[in-house]
């Protein structure tokens, strides 16, 4: 379901948009769509048909998303696994500070060798209207303050959806612009669209490497935009918005954890308004990565701002509770029979 559906519905009842604000803002707020305010309660305020039509609007947003399970990490983040309608599951996850991280797709096409999410393929887009559910269960727990683009899915390849939610969370949603945070591994639609939204979020670019062949490896399905051309790309739009790129750089030892790919990276980078997100790999069952040593990656990061990059370790929330992108969801698809969620998102019986 997308927000505009939601909206058309709301004035196929009457409402006027200064209602459907009101209602907006109460969904966004995890509370009842019929909220009253101190001043003026809903009977008051909206007209009849609309009163009437809220019921099942509510019962409606409800069933787009609900919280199949909880978990509590010990750095004060949680991560939730999120039930679509249909049976299908995300997840989305609490950080520290008011934090959010969503997910925009159940699965991925661009098939990243060390991302979880990666290894299903696409099973299906989310709406616009599920991305913002998303935030509305979290809201539920604890205040949401900034939402980052970087659960599962790859935002640019549902960017109508995305694109949506983000406007809506940025105008109704009390969350400042630069706390939108949209990760991606990089497609020029991303660079069309962006700049000409009214809201624009914050951009992080999954980089990983700066050798061409090394990353086409890497993310298989990536559109082949070079490294070099993606730091142009990005500093055009850092340098129009007025926030620095966030750099990701999921570190994979003896692949892209070497001090030459650091001197390439310096050159690449320095003087760039960005900020390099080296992001120690978390590691998945049965596969052949690993994180690079404690000791290694602090040389690494010390080694980057001599060389003029601003550089943080960034280790994935939630290092105790399956905290890699995608693990919780594989560990329950295990249990509730994958093939037949296949099916239903082909259309089949
Ligand atoms: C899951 S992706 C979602 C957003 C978008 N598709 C992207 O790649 O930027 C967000 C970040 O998680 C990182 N990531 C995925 N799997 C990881 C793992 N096993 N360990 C560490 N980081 C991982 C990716 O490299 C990416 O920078
Ligand atoms: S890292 Fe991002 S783009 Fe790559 S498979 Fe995972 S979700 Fe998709």
């Amino acid at each position: 379901m997308r927000i505009q559906d939601f909206h058309h519905t709301l004035t196929a009842l009457g409402a006027r948009p200064c209602h459907i604000g009101r209602i907006n803002r109460a969904w966004l707020q995890g509370l009842a769509l019929d909220h009253g305010t101190r001043h003026q309660q809903s009977a008051d305020y909206f007209p009849l048909k609309v009163r009437q039509g809220l019921p099942a609007l509510s019962q409606q947003l409800a069933t787009l998303a609900r919280i199949h399970t909880r978990h509590e990490a010990a750095d004060a983040s949680q991560r939730l696994l999120v039930e679509l309608a249909d049976g299908q599951m995300v997840e989305s996850v609490l950080l520290p500070r008011d934090g959010l991280c969503v997910s925009s797709q159940v699965g991925c096409a661009v098939g990243c060798t060390f991302c979880m999410t990666g290894k299903s393929g696409l099973l299906r887009q989310l709406g616009s209207a599920e991305i913002v559910a998303q935030v509305v269960l979290a809201r539920r727990i604890r205040p949401v303050k900034k939402v980052v683009f970087m659960g599962m899915g790859e935002p640019a390849h549902n960017l109508d959806n995305v694109l949506e939610a983000i406007d809506f969370l940025g105008r109704e949603g009390n969350i400042a612009h630069k706390n939108l945070v949209f990760s991606t591994v990089g497609d020029p639609r991303v660079f069309e669209r962006l700049p000409a939204m009214q809201v624009k979020p914050a951009l992080a670019l999954s980089l990983h490497t700066t050798r061409d062949d090394l990353r086409a490896s890497l993310l298989p399905r990536a559109p082949r935009i070079s490294p070099a051309e993606l730091v142009e790309l990005g500093e055009g739009y850092a340098r129009q918005v007025g926030y620095p790129i966030q750099y990701q750089w999921t570190l994979l030892k003896g692949i892209n954890d070497s001090l030459q790919e650091m001197d390439t990276a310096i050159a690449l980078l320095k003087g760039k308004y960005g900020v390099l997100n080296l992001i120690p790999y978390n590691s998945m069952e049965g596969d052949s990565f690993q994180r690079p040593d404690e000791a290694h990656i602090r040389h690494m990061k010390h080694y980057l701002h001599a060389g003029g990059v601003l550089t943080k370790i960034r280790d994935s929330a939630g290092q105790d509770i399956d905290g890699g992108c995608g693990q919780l969801r594989a560990r329950a698809a295990d249990r509730i029979d994958l093939s037949r969620l296949r099916r239903k998102a082909a259309g089949q019986s």
